[in-house]
């Protein structure tokens, strides 16, 4: 596909030095990535090498304790979870966070909220205005489900869905958040080959579909590979090689990083 860029010509996110300590521990160290638009990138490293520590600095869950991130144009210092959220980007988690009590509709809904035209007085008086959103909201929600093949599912409590459907919806609710750039956190963990294969699709799908950007932590080496047009890659807080899955397969450091695992 044709990678567009924004106005100015800069990159979606622009990732300069960023660093972060925890006490003496060097989580993440003088990282520089770019991402332009609709682009699908890959992030990888052995455990512990700060890929997680490094979505929470982008989705302002901690500050940077060096460099920058700029976002859409502007730097992100400062702004909380939900602003970033807000100014378009959404992730997931490794382990799934769903509103685990309520419906599967109801967990979308929420994140498709911010969408929403009616306003307090609205819904507390029940005006007509407020029907019209809310049937439109669900209506939305539905969608998004349908894409997962969760609309069958939507009156569901969501803690009752079994794992995979669960993985599913979760990357669904990131989805209605409308984001430009969306963050998966390994998406295809706990899923069997089956799933992850249609996991896969559904992913490259969603990027040409949604016009979005994504950046995907993700261990399954056949995930990335198959489908990241460029993979950077963490060993020890470090980035020690970027580049596209061929590249990747054959840099020395990189396979030095996963030394006895297959890459
Ligand atoms: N809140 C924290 N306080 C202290 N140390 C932390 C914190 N978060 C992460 N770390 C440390 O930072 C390093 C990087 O951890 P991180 O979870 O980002 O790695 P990862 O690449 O996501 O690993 P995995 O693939 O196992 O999920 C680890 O040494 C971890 O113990």
């Amino acid at each position: 596909m044709e990678l567009q860029h924004n106005q100015n010509g800069t990159a979606l996110l622009d990732v300069t030095q960023v660093g972060r300590v925890f006490g003496g521990i060097r989580a993440v160290s003088d990282v520089s990535i770019h991402i332009d638009h609709g682009e699908l990138i890959g992030l990888i490293g052995p455990n512990g090498a700060g890929k997680t520590t490094f979505f929470n600095l982008l989705t302002a869950v901690y500050e940077p304790s060096s460099g920058s991130i700029t976002f859409d144009g502007k730097d992100t210092r400062g702004l909380k979870p939900y602003q970033i959220t807000s100014r378009g980007m959404a992730r997931t988690f490794q382990n799934i966070r769903l509103f685990n009590d309520l419906s599967v509709l109801d967990n979308v809904k929420i994140a498709y909220h911010r969408h929403a035209k009616h306003t307090i007085w609205s819904s507390f008086f029940r005006l007509p205005s407020h029907f019209r959103n809310e049937q439109e909201m669900t209506e939305k929600a539905v969608s998004f489900l349908k894409i997962f093949n969760l609309d069958h599912k939507k009156d569901e409590i969501a803690k009752n869905l079994p794992y995979g459907e669960q993985r599913r919806l979760e990357i669904a609710r990131a989805l209605a958040a409308g984001p430009k750039l969306l963050l998966l956190d390994e998406p295809a963990a706990g899923m069997n080959p089956q799933e992850t294969q249609d996991l896969m699709k559904l992913i490259y799908w969603i990027r040409d579909e949604f016009k979005l950007s994504i950046l995907l932590i993700e261990h399954d080496m056949s995930l990335v590979m198959g489908i990241c047009e460029r993979i950077y890659v963490l060993d020890q807080g470090k980035l020690i090689a970027d580049g596209t899955p061929d590249e990747i397969k054959k840099n020395p450091r990189v396979i030095e990083a996963y030394l006895g695992q297959e890459v």
